[in-house]
């Protein structure tokens, strides 16, 4: 028994025209059944058109091919072919129903269970392949689909059973299906239907599919047909939403274009199609991979390069030669090109250019290096007089964050008065600098009422500004292992508060933009990597935006954030991809009324019993407080001695080499007291001085006290309510403990989120 996929070869647009491989099978006798099968005429069968994968769309010869399921082909006796319909039933079921003398009348597309499937997109893809594989060889055809086509088969019955490919549109569902059979085993399971209104080719959905992304996101599936129909861009989505492949999805199809177009990867002098500016250099290299990772199911790939610092300029440069998709922090990628007039000469030809994360890239501070390199490559030399010119963009402009400014959102929904707004401070005067190639670019925005990702709840716990530390702890003890990230507003508060909690037997890792480069994106993997227990990262705003770590449960707002937008993209960093999490705001008395009017202006858009209902007080256990307070000044005291040594080793390096310099006698002790301090710093030195001057011997001498804290346990599962009752024997439970600590904060559960 042999195969149970024939082929044949229609004309174009044009009736069946039975191959030579068919009129052979088609002068055989019909035979009487064997076994469950009957034997059958060709042209009884349902023949349907072949899927081919789309790489295979220029193999001329193999247009109008025809398929058909379920067929077994026997040789006979004497050397001659029958082909016989297979039937789903037992073998014995078959034969009753063959007793029965029913006539076959061909394959039903309806299933026969109500949610079974008749065909297997798996199968029939391969035996596209193979036809185009044994065009040469017709007769080896049926000996190739042998073993590995009936395992092919009982698999895709399986799937049959439980696939819903519901598609509208039956020649775009069988290039999707036939391109996602062809990416292997895990695309068996996916149905992709949901991305076929988009209008990707198959080689995208293929990718797609490996990834294991079955549906698009509300942005994706709002921007994306924009974006493909040419037009500018500006898209909103709350944090976390799949904004990134909003805007790469379509790149990487009109790379796909272009490259089919001319046949072969286009040559180098060709430039690059677009060009992604990025606020960060983590987030460009995080963007870099993502687009990498979707082009990894492509049959050809774009080369991804990003330019970010960190390798030589010339390098880049010719790295920049052959790239085709950029991904670029404005300042870097200023510095290499301006040193290029040929590079930037291509980059005038750019097909798009992406701003993420664009209120922060185009506010004050951050838009200076971009609009340099903004002007530059709208500048174009006039013919007549040599006189550079700002010409109308031919690029698409795709902008997009979570955040916009107010008055601008305002005015691309076409509300609200704009004549007041302040032309600096609006995103207007902004984005006229990024010249749009339509007049009103598409606005789209997929969260007008919340700024926040869906899975997110948000709590606030008040506490005094000397108390953050103790309360920190409190709550990192409460989620043990969860991964949590916490913001500050200084980089000299993350470099304190992290190896407060190493002491504290935290895995802690910092993250701020003095580290070097390597260092940054050490922490980041290393705090990424770790799986089943706490793992926290201490970073200022340099991680709030666009960062994509996976399952971060906890953010906690050491500082009250300065600005609404960045409480918005710090807390974005939990709950992402349709996952739940939680963001905690340490508020000190002084911070409460900054806190009052950030949240009202986060969820200013939100109805509800008051804007502050969305964040929840939460009450902290203070007897558990109290307790663990002994470890923690411990923690911190030994933290802040070590890094006033290691300052101290520093500011005497640099004050010796400025003696040095001088030609002065150097004595660390005389420039110091002859510096004069005084107001806020002076306690602050004092401390500091104090610090630095612990000897070895007592900083040991505090490490073995803390060490002896720590191992006394702590149980954080008894809240002060259960002790007010009077209920429970606390000494019986502590004696339960476990030695680990289970407290939960009522309200904020990251299990029952
Ligand atoms: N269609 C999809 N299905 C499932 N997951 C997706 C899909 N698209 C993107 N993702 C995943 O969602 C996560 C968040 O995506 P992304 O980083 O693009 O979010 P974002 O909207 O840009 O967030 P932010 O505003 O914080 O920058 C990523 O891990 C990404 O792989």
């Amino acid at each position: 028994m042999e195969g149970v996929k024939k082929k044949r070869k229609i004309a174009a647009g044009g009736e069946p025209q039975v191959s030579a491989k068919k009129q052979k099978t088609k002068a055989q006798p019909q035979k009487s059944t064997k076994k469950a099968r009957r034997a059958i005429a060709l042209d009884s069968l349902r023949w349907k058109t072949s899927k081919l994968p789309a790489m295979l769309d220029d193999a001329e010869g193999f247009y109008g091919l025809e398929e058909v399921d379920d067929v077994e082909v026997f040789r006979n006796a004497d050397n001659t072919l029958e082909f016989r319909a297979a039937d789903a039933k037992s073998d014995t079921a078959s034969e009753a129903a063959n007793d029965s003398a029913d006539e076959f009348e061909g394959f039903d597309d309806e299933p026969a269970e109500k949610d079974e499937q008749p065909t297997t997109p798996a199968v029939e893809q391969s035996g596209a392949k193979r036809e185009a594989k044994g065009k040469k060889d017709a007769k080896s055809d049926t000996k190739a689909e042998s073993k590995p086509e009936k395992k092919a088969d009982k698999k895709a019955d399986k799937k049959a059973k439980t696939a819903s490919p519901l598609v509208e549109d039956p020649q775009l569902e069988s290039n999707v299906f036939g391109a996602l059979a062809d990416a292997g085993d895990m695309q068996d399971e996916a149905d992709m239907s949901a991305w076929v209104s988009l209008g990707l080719s198959p080689q995208l959905l293929s990718s797609l599919a490996k990834l294991k992304f079955a549906k698009p996101t509300a942005i994706q599936a709002a921007a994306v047909p924009e974006v493909l129909a040419g037009h500018d861009v500006i898209g909103k989505a709350s944090t976390g939403s799949g904004k990134t492949l909003a805007f790469a999805i379509p790149i990487v199809e009109r790379w796909l274009d272009a490259t089919e177009a001319e046949g072969e990867t286009p040559p180098e002098s060709k430039g690059p199609i677009a060009l992604i500016l990025s606020p960060t250099r983590e987030l460009a290299h995080q963007i870099s991979d993502h687009i990498k990772a979707l082009c990894e199911g492509l049959p050809t790939s774009p080369f991804v390069c990003s330019v970010t610092g960190g390798l030589a300029v010339q390098k880049q440069q010719r790295q920049l030669t052959k790239a085709d998709i950029v991904i670029a922090t404005p300042g870097r990628l200023w510095e290499v090109l301006s040193g290029s007039p040929e590079l930037m000469g291509k980059f005038k030809e750019i097909g798009f250019l992406v701003v993420d994360e664009a209120d922060r890239l185009l506010t004050e501070g951050h838009f200076k290096e971009a609009e340099q390199l903004f002007n530059a490559l709208d500048r174009y030399e006039a013919e007549e007089n040599d006189e550079p010119v700002q010409d109308q963009t031919r690029r698409q402009t795709l902008v997009f964050s979570a955040t916009f400014h107010k008055g601008l959102q305002q005015k691309l929904a076409g509300k609200g008065k704009y004549g007041l707004m302040n032309q600096q401070d609006s995103m207007e005067y902004l984005l006229k600098k990024l010249n749009f190639r339509e007049e009103k670019p598409k606005f789209v925005d997929v969260n007008p009422v919340s700024q926040m990702a869906e899975g997110l709840k948000e709590g606030l716990v008040e506490c005094g500004a000397m108390e953050k530390d103790l309360y920190l702890y409190n709550i990192l003890l409460l989620y043990p292992n969860a991964r949590s990230l916490i913001f500050t507003n200084s980089i000299s508060a993350a470099r304190r508060i992290t190896p407060m909690l190493q002491n504290l037997n935290l895995t802690s890792y910092p993250l701020h933009s003095e580290m070097p480069q390597k260092a940054r994106l050490r922490s980041i993997e290393r705090f990424s990597s770790i799986n089943g227990k706490a793992s926290i990262l201490v970073a200022t705003d340099v991680a709030a935006r666009g960062l994509d770590i996976p399952n971060v449960d906890l953010v906690i707002h050491y500082h009250v954030p300065r600005a609404a937008d960045a409480y918005v993209h710090r807390s974005g960093r939990t709950a992402r991809a349709q996952k739940t999490g939680l963001s905690i705001l340490l508020c000190a008395p002084e911070e409460v009324v900054p806190t009052r009017r950030l949240i009202s202006k986060v969820h200013s858009e939100r109805k509800g019993a008051g804007k502050n209902h969305f964040v929840q007080t939460l009450d902290m256990d203070r007897k558990l407080a109290s307790r663990i307070k002994p470890r923690v000044t411990l923690a911190k005291k030994i933290a802040d001695s070590v890094l006033a040594k290691e300052k101290g080793s520093k500011d005497d390096d640099w004050m010796r080499k400025a003696a040095e310099e001088l030609g002065v006698e150097y004595d660390s002790e005389e420039i110091e007291n002859a510096g004069k301090w005084g107001g806020r710093g002076r306690v602050r030195k004092e401390k500091q001085k104090e610090a630095r001057s612990m000897t070895k011997a007592e900083l040991g001498a505090l490490r073995g006290e803390l060490k002896a804290l720590l191992s006394q346990r702590v149980n954080t599962g008894v809240s002060e309510k259960y002790i007010a009752t009077g209920l429970v024997d606390i000494d019986e439970l502590l004696k339960g403990a476990k030695g680990e600590f289970l407290g939960r904060v009522d309200g904020l559960d990251i299990e029952s989120l």
